[in-house]
Formats: structure tokens, C-alpha cells, sequence
């Protein structure tokens, strides 16, 4: 990198031509950019995106008053709230500096300027601006990180289903996850059974869909000795396993009818009878259950009990797909990285930016799974330090260099629409609200964009 590049940006707004120049010059520590006018200053904060302003309020069209000052230092923060904007103002005119400070400046000095005394309060400006913004980092970082059973996110769709989670963990009624393939409803399983008063027992998963159905009643229920061929010996079944623990059933939408009928009594009279068992064993175990398939509509074709289905769904959550997670794509790739990288191949330690980009771009058809899959591809095959888009197969076979800055808002335009079209489950007036444009403005954007 440059050394431009790493210096740190200032903007000073100010249009006495002398003055700015003998700013420019006084501070070699910084990149300065001078800009006479609101104008100028707009689209300098734009461009470059500074960290810390000094602002005259007394501006053309408004030399001699404050008016035109206060706009542009309104425009500042409502653009970039994190800006330390610094006020000057004429001789005897402090109530103007206290108004500035009331709306948002950081600090103010009085003219006629003292470079050095006003090369202390940039120079703080500048320090407390970076830890404010490593404070940011931290805190988005320990937001990011909750692992308790490993679930990453800092996405608000699925924070809220982990806090869900939470609340209903030390209560004993059985959890239903709904959630498309891979989105981690054995993660929160698991972290459901961490979080309640069972954590010390076992947690016992089946899935019910891996499973032949002639063999999932004697995993599930257990057998004795010479119940049936190939029965040599007794076994207990997964329910007597998760006794005073969780038992996580999942793809329960799979279970056969005939069998529904048996868990449905076990859930009622919590006992079992092993295959070829004449005894009751009481059984005392948290039900989580989990499936993919719409089991409302299973039950209406009568292809699921309603009276099981009651029993699993005391409590229902519904776990966003991967892409209804804005964020945690790039979160997540970071995390299976980190983990992953040191025990397949070290030498990988980053994600390109194509990479980065590319994951941001896909849809996510598998979600985690798919995500952690192409990763663990990924670290496999990476040639250098970094994984790129081609290493996840996610290049776009044109290349990734886009055509213009048309091409990329064109792109970025229709994921946002797409995604606030699932988060507002097709509601157009809601998409609309929750991307803070108009309804026909949407309707134009979708048409554009052959969307809805
Ligand atoms: N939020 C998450 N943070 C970290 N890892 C996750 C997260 N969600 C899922 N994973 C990982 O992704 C993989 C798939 O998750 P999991 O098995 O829980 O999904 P699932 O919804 O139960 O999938 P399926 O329906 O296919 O069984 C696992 O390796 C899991 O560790």
C-alpha cells in the first residue's frame, strides 16, 4: 500500500483561499482536501469518505452568517454520523459553536486560527474517531461470535431465533425447528440441549430420513434378544439412550405412518416396549424434532398424524434459509476458514476478494451446508494464501471484473429487492418499507429486474 493510501483523511471546508492553503500545508500528517464551498464539501465527504472535518460555518452564499455552516455540517453527519466534524467560528460568536456542538459537532476552535492549538483537537479528533471505530469492530465481532454449539451469525433474522432458543431451553416442552436443508437445525438442537436443565445427559440424534423404514422402529424403540433375525442380543433403542437427555429427531416428516402411531403413544404415556419386549421402560427425555418438509400440509393430505404433530410442535421455530441472513455468508465462510484451514491446508489463511464477493452474490441453494462444503473444497484446492472465487466454483464464467459501476448497482439493486421480497414473504408494500423507497418505485425496480 502507499503511503497516501495508509495516511489518514481531512477535509477542510473552508473558502478564504489563504487560509486553506496554510491548512493544507500545516498538516503533513494528513491527506487534506480542501473544499470552498457545500458543494465541494459534499462531494469531497463522498469521494473520500474523511474521517475528521474542520468546517468554517461561515460559507458562500452565507459569508458572514452561520446558515449555509450549519447545513453543511447537517449534510456531514446525516451522510456519515461517525464524521468528527470540527466548527470554527468567528471572533465572538460562541453561542453559534455551542448550537454546533448541540447538533452533533465534535469540537470547536475560534478564529483567527492557532495551527497548532488546532492541530491538538484534529489530532484527537483523529484518536478517538479510531477507537470508536475499533470499539465497533469488537463489539460487531462479539456479536458475530455467541458459540455455544458453534452457531455463528450476526444476522437479527437468526439472533432472534437463537434467542428464542434460549428463552425456551430451560422449560421441558418439545421444540419444533422448520428450516430448509442445512441451515443448522441440529446446531440449535444441540444448543437448545446446552442451554436446558438436561446439559449433564446425553444428546441422542436420529435421523429419521437415513434410515430404512424397517429398521428406524428398532433404532428408535430398541430390541430384545431373538425379537427378530439378527437380533442377537438386547439393545436399547435411541429413545432409552436420551433418557434425562434430548433426543433430536430429525426429518421427522419422514416417519411412516404405522410408526407415527407408536411415537405418538410414547409421547403420551412416556414409556416403551423394546421390540419383542413385554416390559414398560419409562423413559424420561426433552422431544426436539426437525424437518424440512411443510408438515401442515402433510398433515391436511393426512400423510402426518395431527395428534403427533401436536405433541412435537408445542413450540415452533422457523429457521431463516442462508440468504434471508444478510451477512452471515461471508461471516460464516470466514468461521469455516478458520477452523477448517489449520488441519486441511495452513498455508491458507484468507479469502480473496473475488471470493468475498462471489459469496455475497450466490443464493445459497443448500445453505450452511452447501457453504461449508465449498470451503472445505475451497482450502483443499487454493493454490496461494488466499481462496478464491474459482477455488469455491463460484466465478462467473465472464470473469469477475465488472463492465462499470452500472453493471455492479445493477446487480446489487436486484439482490437487495430479492431479499427484502423473501424477508417481506412477497408483501410488496412490507419489501418496499423495509428498502425505504416507494411502493411503484419497487414495482419499476421489480419489472426491471423481471422480479415478482
Ligand atoms: N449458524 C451456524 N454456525 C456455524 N455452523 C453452522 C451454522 N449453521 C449450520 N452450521 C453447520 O452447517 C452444517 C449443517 O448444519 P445442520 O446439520 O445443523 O443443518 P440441518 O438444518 O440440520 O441440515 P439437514 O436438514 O440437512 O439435516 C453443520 O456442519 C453445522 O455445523
Amino acid at each position: 500500500m502507499s503511503e497516501a493510501a495508509t495516511k489518514r483523511r481531512l477535509l477542510v471546508v473552508e473558502d478564504d483561499a489563504g487560509l486553506a492553503r496554510q491548512l493544507r500545508w500545516a498538516y503533513d500528517d494528513y491527506e487534506v482536501t480542501v473544499a470552498p464551498d457545500r458543494e465541494a464539501a459534499i462531494t469531497a465527504l463522498r469521494a473520500e469518505a474523511p474521517d475528521v472535518v474542520t468546517l468554517d460555518l461561515g460559507l458562500p452564499p452565507d459569508p458572514d452568517g452561520v446558515t449555509e455552516g450549519f447545513a453543511v455540517l447537517g449534510e456531514i453527519l446525516r451522510l456519515k454520523p461517525d464524521t468528527k466534524v470540527i466548527v470554527a467560528s468567528g471572533h465572538g460568536e460562541r453561542a453559534s459553536a455551542l448550537r454546533a456542538i448541540d447538533a452533533g459537532a465534535w469540537d470547536f476552535y475560534q478564529k483567527p486560527i492557532d495551527i497548532d492549538a488546532l492541530g491538538l483537537i484534529v489530532a484527537r479528533a483523529f484518536h478517538v474517531h479510531a477507537l470508536e471505530a475499533e470499539n465497533r469492530r469488537l463489539a460487531d465481532a462479539a456479536a458475530a461470535v455467541p458459540l455455544a454449539g458453534d452457531l455463528v451469525t450476526a444476522a437479527p433474522e437468526m439472533l432472534k431465533v437463537a434467542r428464542t432458543i434460549e428463552r425456551v431451553a430451560p422449560a421441558d416442552v418439545s421444540v419444533l425447528l422448520l428450516g430448509a436443508s442445512g441451515t443448522g437445525k441440529e446446531v440449535l438442537a444441540r444448543r437448545l440441549h446446552a442451554a436446558s436443565r438436561r446439559s449433564g445427559k446425553s444428546f441422542v440424534a436420529i435421523n429419521c430420513a437415513a434410515i430404512p423404514d424397517t429398521l428406524l422402529e428398532a433404532e428408535l424403540f430398541g430390541h430384545e434378544k431373538g425379537a427378530f433375525t439378527g437380533a442377537v442380543k438386547a439393545t436399547e433403542g435411541k429413545i432409552e439412550l436420551a433418557h434425562g437427555g434430548t433426543l433430536f429427531l430429525d426429518e421427522i416428516g419422514d416417519v411412516p405412518l404405522p410408526l407415527q402411531v407408536k411415537l405418538l403413544r410414547f409421547l403420551q404415556e412416556r414409556v416403551i416396549e423394546r421390540i419383542g419386549g413385554r416390559r414398560a421402560i419409562s423413559v424420561d427425555t426433552r422431544i426436539v424434532a426437525a424437518t424440512h418438509r411443510d408438515v401442515a400440509a402433510m398433515v391436511a393430505e393426512g400423510s402426518f398424524r395431527e395428534d403427533l404433530w401436536y405433541r412435537l410442535a408445542e413450540i415452533v421455530v422457523r429457521l431463516p434459509s442462508l440468504a434471508e441472513r444478510s451477512g452471515d455468508a461471508v461471516l460464516l465462510a470466514r468461521h469455516f476458514l478458520a477452523r477448517l484451514a489449520p488441519v486441511l491446508n495452513p498455508a491458507v489463511t484468507a479469502l480473496a476478494p473475488d471470493a468475498a464477493a462471489a459469496i455475497e452474490a450466490w443464493t445459497w441453494p443448500g445453505n450452511v451446508r452447501e457453504l461449508e462444503n465449498r470451503v472445505k473444497r475451497a482450502i483443499i484446492m487454493a493454490d496461494g494464501r488466499a481462496i478464491t472465487a474459482a477455488d469455491l466454483e463460484l466465478a462467473d464464467p465472464a470473469g469477475t471484473d465488472p463492465l462499470n459501476l452500472r453493471e455492479v448497482r445493477d446487480a446489487a439493486d436486484r439482490r437487495a429487492v430479492q431479499s427484502a421480497l423473501t424477508r417481506a414473504e412477497g408483501n410488496v408494500s412490507a419489501a418496499a418499507r423495509l428498502l425505504g423507497i416507494s411502493r411503484p418505485t419497487l414495482y419499476d425496480l421489480m419489472k426491471a429486474h423481471a422480479l415478482g
